[in-house]
């Protein structure tokens, strides 16, 4: 009985080591693959790449299962065998005219630091100089693909549509962009901050400067770089200004209020994000390798260099970015002497946009606009940063699950958050960690009124080190009725007032609109 159960046991230990050694030979075999295949790329795009020579990376993070920095909560799983590499592929063969010039002659699945061929671009995060710190290089056009030095793709959530009209023939992939003109309306910075690797970590501090500032390196390197920030100036109109100078709240001044219908004249920055990986996992009190493999998986595995480029710290993430309206002069934002007004708005756009009642985010916008506009008329600065972080992150169809959930109940305050966890699991994931980067490159190093009642946005932003003077709650008249629920349930969860906080008691009797009275 003993000895048969031994014979068990020692059976199953050569099980487990021919499985080690498959999974080696798997590993290098797969290695030794994509080197073959760089290799007959290179040749064929006529690029020889320096042997051995890595930019600064460490090597470690490679493709091997037991050598990957695997983070905590995620089990070690078989190498995968690279598809692209012998004859049969599962994808669909692309038609060869697709070849022509938009890819690579071969599909590079993924890449690792020691391959011959690959030479990134130097990328030193935080570097003062940025030449020194070397561009952000992520493009996998053929010229350029071996230098990358960061993962991902430009453009945020709207890389999909630019592989769409490249696949649809509608985008010549080979297009280079004519900047000409393009260059930003506003100069900004360089500020100290931009060079400390623990206040940057979540966009480009010279991103709005790329044709310029590496205009020699795009030419001698041929390799194919983008603006990540644009900068430009513009006039806005919203019909509740109109009103607000109607009130004799707002009073033209021909500059930052232009006229009677409150227009408005505003210098705008778009910020695509850009994370240092490393600094983001710090925001985070997560390690390096957590980050990644979680990114990695929870994309759908979408980005493979994110396990084996251990070496490329810089990603671009596939999600929205953000833009700030400033009003007054821009140069007073980084004044410490001049007064700010800022007001932090995540996207809500059946609010924002379209005019729901059931939450305070247009009334709030509209309020930080106001007000960002009357502290510029009074010489100091007024800014409204407006992050795409739709339903706190959620997104729009788990907002609207949870509407249902609420309006089919009682929509009492005291279960405001959750139904929200009910559904989603968490009540919110806009994780104000990173929010405070674009306020660093601004070149503010303090707030005098801060036109927000979050908790999580003032943490943040104190965390890293801005102090805030005042902190401004949007005023009871500008609180539409069906949003009382939201905002009473916020102030009970910690949300900054000078008015009351209500008991959990006294939370059960504010009650929304239910879904008898919507149903119609
Ligand atoms: N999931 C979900 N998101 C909501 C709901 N109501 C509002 N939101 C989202 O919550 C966020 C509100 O953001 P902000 O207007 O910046 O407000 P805040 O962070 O709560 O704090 P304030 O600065 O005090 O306004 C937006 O992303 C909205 O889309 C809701 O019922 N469910
Ligand atoms: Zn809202």
């Amino acid at each position: 009985m003993t000895t048969g159960m031994e014979e068990i046991r020692d059976a199953l230990k050569v099980i487990s080591q021919s499985q080690t050694q498959l999974l080696t030979a798997i590993d290098s075999v797969s290695r030794r693959v994509s080197d073959l295949e760089t290799h007959r790329a290179s040749d064929t795009n006529g690029h020889h790449g320096h042997h051995g020579h890595h930019g600064h990376g460490h090597g470690h993070g490679q493709a091997n299962g037991t050598s990957t920095p695997l983070g905590a909560g995620y089990t070690k799983t078989p190498p995968l065998l690279p598809v692209d590499a012998g004859t049969q592929s599962p994808v669909p063969p692309a038609s060869p005219e697709s070849k022509s010039g938009a890819f690579t002659s071969r599909i590079i699945l993924t890449t690792y630091p020691k391959q011959i061929g690959i030479n990134p671009l130097p990328m030193d995060w935080g570097a003062e100089d940025p030449l020194k710190r070397g561009p952000v290089t992520v493009s996998r056009a053929p010229s350029t693909i071996r230098r990358r030095n960061a993962i991902g793709a430009h453009g945020g959530s709207y890389s999909i549509y630019y592989a769409l009209a490249v696949a649809s023939k509608e985008l010549d992939a080979d297009h280079k962009p004519d900047f000409t003109n393009t260059e930003p309306a506003v100069n900004i910075g360089p500020f100290p901050q931009w060079a400390d690797k623990k206040k940057i970590v979540a966009m480009d501090p010279w991103g709005h400067l790329v044709p310029s500032l590496y205009k020699q390196v795009m030419e001698k390197e041929n390799v194919d770089l983008r603006p990540t920030i644009a900068i430009t100036r513009a006039h806005m109109k919203l019909p509740e200004l109109e009103e607000s100078v109607r009130s004799g709240r707002l009073v033209p001044d021909g500059k930052v209020c232009l006229n009677e219908f409150g227009e408005l004249a505003v210098t705008k920055f778009a910020v695509e994000p850009v994370w240092y990986l490393p600094g983001v996992a710090e925001r985070f009190g997560i390690d390096e390798g957590t980050l990644r493999r979680s990114l990695f998986e929870h994309t759908g595995g979408m980005y493979p260099e994110l396990i084996t480029r251990g070496d490329i710290k810089v990603f671009m993430p596939p999600i929205g970015g953000l833009t700030v309206y400033c009003f007054g002069d821009p140069a007073k934002m980084s004044d410490p002497s001049s007064k700010l007004a800022l007001r932090i708005h995540d996207e809500c756009n059946g609010s924002d946009v379209f005019g729901s009642d059931i939450c305070t985010c247009r009334p709030y916008l509209i309020y930080g606009i106001e007000e960002a506009v009357k502290e510029a008329q009074n010489g100091g600065s007024g800014v409204v940063i407006y992050f795409r972080k739709e339903g706190r992150a959620l997104g729009e169809v788990t907002k609207y699950l949870v509407y249902n959930a609420r309006k089919r109940g009682e929509d009492r305050a005291s279960e405001y958050f959750k139904r929200t966890e009910d559904v989603a699991g968490v009540k919110d994931m806009r994780f104000q960690a990173l929010m405070p980067d674009i306020l660093h490159w601004l070149g503010i190093t303090k707030i005098d009124r801060m036109l927000s009642m979050s908790n999580m946005k003032h943490d943040a932003i104190v965390g890293q080190g801005i102090p805030i003077h005042e902190r401004v709650e949007l005023p009871e008249s500008w609180i539409p009725a069906d949003s009382r629920v939201e905002i009473d349930a916020k102030i009970t969860a910690g949300y900054f007032t000078t008015g009351h906080r209500m008991t959990a008691e006294e939370l059960k009797a504010v009650q929304g609109r239910i879904w008898e009275d919507i149903d119609h």
